[in-house]
């Protein structure tokens, strides 16, 4: 009977061992390797997201400590209800939005310096860029397409380097890395044909155009890769450009700086810009028409006859270059007055129609049946990164800044554009207003800001 007893309470001690252990493992499984195991996954993609504080709580205790902030408002100043519900939420919304990795980027880089900072802003805006079109462009898959632009950067800047020299000895490497690249767009291609085509971007477009053709394997590999590293020019390089040149000519024109700045104040408020809100953005528009007519990332377009064609009285014969002189066009006095080489966004006011004698020879974006798809696209891009960057800093030329616009994909600062970035002090829209109709240079405390 002790015997059996004893055998008893053994069996139950092993039931109760072995239990406590699945227990442990299960816990172990769902707290720790399966968030982890997914965590992995979304980290291969690209999805970093905030990094877990506690390891059996993640970040609930900080969701709860942000609600129970965002419930302290002593009075209603805002019907952002989603802001408010979702706090933590948001915050990482924000976090995911290309233009305040940009933002808050610099605004670390400037209070670390003291409040104002020298920064060459060139690689912000190709970061933002980049950024913008690896999502657009790759998807899901877009840490990978960082990776293909990142080393288009290099090869540009290497051929270059070799266009200048004249010389063969950087080839080699121009050569490793073309085939690098198109190894790399080849790579995340194969993955997108082993997974359901489900994703709706460009790459997606690019291949299933390449598919409905008649071409080859070879050539459809080769039609991918030629129009991945299209839209790296157009996408990429022109945006990035085209916002740097905006920034140089805001710093240069306090006056237009201002004004933007109270627009931007007045239309957004506290709120997160959306569409319709951009599109309200009129003095802005007027800035980034006036800096593309100034600055036409593409300087020149060019056509190629393919057998011999007639253009009103002429005939052209086969395969000869027609080059269109877009710089040319945009800054002829004939066309746009005496101040035809001065930063006048005001010419803009009634919009392209009426900016100049032939409104039709403004084409930033190009004309006809290959005018630039993305144009759009970059037209919001501009503005949603320009509002938020006038809105949170103040900008002005720094002493390191050479003007030196060069000639290489597009129209480039040789050096770059050096800007003196200060942090602005929260206004009402009312000063903002005020301070735009007094149209003067805004220093020191009294500037404009609104926290996103
Ligand atoms: C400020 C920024 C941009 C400027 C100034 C610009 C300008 C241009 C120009 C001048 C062309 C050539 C048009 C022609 O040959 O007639 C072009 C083509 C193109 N652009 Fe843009 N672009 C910009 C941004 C973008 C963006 C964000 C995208 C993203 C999708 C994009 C995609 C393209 C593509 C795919 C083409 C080739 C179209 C074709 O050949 O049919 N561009 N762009």
């Amino acid at each position: 009977m002790e015997f059996l007893q004893f055998e008893y309470v053994k069996v139950l001690v092993s039931v109760a061992v072995i239990g406590f252990l699945w227990l442990l493992i299960s816990l172990y499984m769902k707290l720790v390797a399966k968030p982890e195991r997914i965590r992995g996954m979304l980290r291969k993609q690209g999805i970093v997201g905030p990094l877990p504080t506690s390891w059996l709580l993640g970040n609930i205790m900080d969701m709860k400590k942000a609600y129970q902030n965002s419930q302290h408002q002593p009075t209603i100043t805002s019907h952002n209800v989603a802001a408010a519900i979702f706090p933590y939420n948001e915050e990482c919304r924000k976090q995911y939005e290309s233009t305040m990795i940009i933002i808050k980027s610099l605004k670390s880089r400037v209070e670390k310096e003291g409040g104002i900072a020298d920064i060459k802003i060139d690689d912000y805006m190709r970061s933002f860029s980049g950024d913008v079109i690896s999502r657009a462009c790759f998807g899901s898959n877009y840490s990978k397409g960082e990776e293909i632009f990142l080393k288009l950067t290099a090869l540009q800047e290497l051929m270059g380097k070799i266009a200048e020299s004249l010389g063969i000895p950087g080839m080699r490497s121009a050569w490793k890395l073309q085939k690098e690249i198109r190894n790399l767009i080849l790579e995340v291609v194969k993955e997108r044909k082993q997974k359901a085509a489900h994703e709706k971007d460009l790459l997606q477009m690019i291949i299933e155009g390449a598919e409905s053709s008649t071409f080859n394997q070879e050539e459809t590999d080769q039609f991918i890769v030629d129009n991945c590293k299209n839209i790296y020019v157009a996408a990429f390089e022109a945006l990035a450009i085209s916002a740097t040149w905006c920034l140089m000519l805001l710093a240069s024109n306090q006056e237009w700086q201002d004004r933007v700045r109270a627009e931007v104040v007045e239309i957004y408020g506290d709120r997160t810009p959306d569409y319709e809100m951009l599109k309200k953005m009129k003095l802005l528009t007027m800035v980034i028409q006036e800096t593309l007519r100034l600055y036409p990332p593409a300087t020149e377009l060019s056509r190629q006859t393919y057998k011999d064609m007639k253009f009103q009285d002429i005939n052209i014969p086969k395969d000869v270059t027609i080059r269109t002189m877009v710089l040319f066009m945009h800054t002829n006095p004939e066309i746009w007055g005496a101040d035809a080489y001065e930063f006048n966004p005001e010419r803009f006011a009634n919009g392209i129609s009426s900016s100049c004698k032939l409104p039709y020879v403004y084409m930033p974006f190009g004309m006809g049946p290959r005018v630039c798809v993305g144009q759009h696209l970059a037209m919001i891009e501009l503005k949603i990164l320009l509002s938020l960057i006038v809105s949170n800093f103040s900008l002005s030329i720094s002493p390191k800044y050479v003007h030196s616009p060069t000639r290489r994909l597009t129209i480039e600062p040789k050096d770059g554009v050096n800007l003196l970035v200060k942090k602005i002090h929260k206004v009402t829209n009312s000063m903002a207003d005020s301070m735009a109709k007094r149209g003067s240079s805004m220093d020191g405390e009294d500037i404009v800001w609104i926290e996103f």
